[in-house]
């Protein structure tokens, strides 16, 4: 298939069939393709809370309009609501509150339940005409949706379909359309949380993932639009090179990993993180004698003693992490170092909260590519605890000091944030890391 889109081409990838490349030279910040969803299905916790089409959280003050047909869809406004039943609600909507109630929906895990309905939705979409009689290959979902790698995992079987849709397919076809799934389909998430399912049939056919990627998906959302998926270049990408996105949290240890990206999509990742950390596995636990002292050398690598500046590695840099460090990422001790600074934070002890925040930043940067989105909120995060100690004190360090590091915390936030740009809902972390920079600036 041949695909040029502006800033980016299909080209052969080894093992991947095909893969993104960039046409020009892209840079931090640049969105290189944005799209919106072919269709969407909310996460069961967010029905009600939010628009059924546009994925919008009902304004403040006024509540979302359900569906006299089927009881079971909301809508912010009749333009979301005549979309959705153009699109596919007609095929559904009769048969919904029978199809949800069904001992087989029911038995569906809440994952499988949100790719049921999208797949009967997806179903409806395919049976629509293409809007334009002579569509471009890019503007085409329903010829992209067609050439998309399948892929059937282990236990792989098709749910139950909603509405009168299952007639039109044959049981083949159908099968045919779901093993595209699990390895094509989207979580949308507002500043980082899941809040719905997706089709977006361009961009999977695009973006290979990567555990160092250069790029990042984010989500807008619009009254009377479908979500938009933007993909934007977190780091600068050369002419000619791959685009790839995370499917999943890099930060996840190297085996639950491997393990996810094979059974859900099929495929061995051999990034350079996964062969670094497979080439030192298994790493040992530090001693607890000697846990502090490699803590401290690692928050001394991003913040030397009396430093004003914050050096987190310029993209990925773990063969350069000195190797008597290799104890820190040990796949327990991530997770049980963010649990200890959320902990202190929230408890107010803020020695503990300070340390162990500035450590899981550090360690964040041994992981995660420069500009990657969670360090930005981490760093936000680190910047309100810093905040608050500033407020409450902590024995041994002054007032001014910690608000210096608050304001090197707010910097780094606002550098990472302003790349990603706006997504998701209103106000974010962003909108909080501003707020909290001009309420410093003001106090000084
Ligand atoms: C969303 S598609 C990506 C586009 C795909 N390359 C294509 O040609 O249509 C996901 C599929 O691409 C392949 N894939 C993605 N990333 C890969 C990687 N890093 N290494 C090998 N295969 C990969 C897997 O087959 C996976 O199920």
């Amino acid at each position: 298939m041949s695909l040029t889109i502006e800033k980016l081409q299909l080209g052969r990838h080894s093992t991947a069939r095909d893969a993104a490349l960039a046409i020009v030279t892209l840079q931090p910040g640049e969105t290189l393709l944005s799209v919106p969803s072919w269709t969407t299905a909310l996460l069961p916790s967010e029905k009600s809370r939010r628009c059924d089409w546009c994925g919008r959280l009902s304004p403040p003050g006024e509540s979302l309009k359900k569906c006299s047909g089927c009881g079971c869809y909301w809508y912010c406004g009749s333009k979301c609501q005549l979309r959705q039943w153009k699109a596919h609600h007609k095929y559904v909507c009769k048969h919904y509150t029978r199809y949800e109630a069904s001992p087989a929906f029911q038995v569906l895990s809440d994952e499988d339940k949100v790719d049921a309905i999208l797949l009967s939705n997806t179903l409806g979409h395919l049976n629509q005409p293409e809007l334009d009689a002579s569509p471009s290959l890019a503007d085409s979902p329903h010829i992209v949706f067609d050439s998309l790698v399948q892929h059937r995992p282990a236990g792989f079987s098709v749910p139950p379909i909603c509405g009168s849709m299952s007639k039109t397919y044959t049981d083949s076809e159908i099968v045919d359309i779901y093993a595209r799934f699990g390895n094509n389909n989207f979580v949308l998430h507002s500043h980082l949380t899941p809040f719905a399912h997706g089709v977006f049939p361009l961009a999977s056919r695009l973006f290979n993932h990567s555990c160092i990627p250069n790029a990042v998906a984010k989500f807008v959302l619009n009254t009377g639009e479908q979500p938009r998926m933007e993909v934007v270049a977190i780091s600068e990408i050369q002419k000619d090179e791959e685009i790839t996105i995370p499917y999943l949290d890099p930060a996840i240890p190297l085996d639950v990993r491997q393990h996810q990206l094979q059974s859900r999509y099929g495929f061995t990742c051999t990034c350079p993180l996964c062969l670094f950390q497979q080439s030192i596995s298994p790493v040992p636990l530090a001693p607890p004698t000697e846990l502090k002292t490699l803590e401290a050398a690692l928050r001394l690598a991003i913040k030397p003693e009396g430093s004003e500046i914050l050096t987190l590695p310029r993209g990925w840099d773990l063969p350069s992490l000195p190797e008597r460090l290799y104890p820190l990422l040990h796949p327990t001790y991530l997770p049980a170092l963010s649990e200890t600074f959320s902990k202190a934070s929230h408890e107010g002890d803020y020695l503990t909260a300070l340390e162990s925040g500035l450590t899981l930043l550090a360690l964040y940067g041994t992981i995660y590519p420069v500009n990657y989105p969670l360090i930005g909120m981490h760093s936000l995060e680190l910047a309100k605890t810093a905040w608050n100690a500033s407020i409450a004190g902590v024995s041994g360090r002054s007032e001014e000091e910690i608000v210096a590091d608050a304001r090197l915390y707010l910097q780094l936030a606002r550098q990472v944030l302003d790349i990603l740009g706006p997504e998701g809902d209103p106000g974010g972390p962003a909108e909080e890391t501003t707020t909290l920079l001009q309420l410093l600036d003001e106090q000084q």
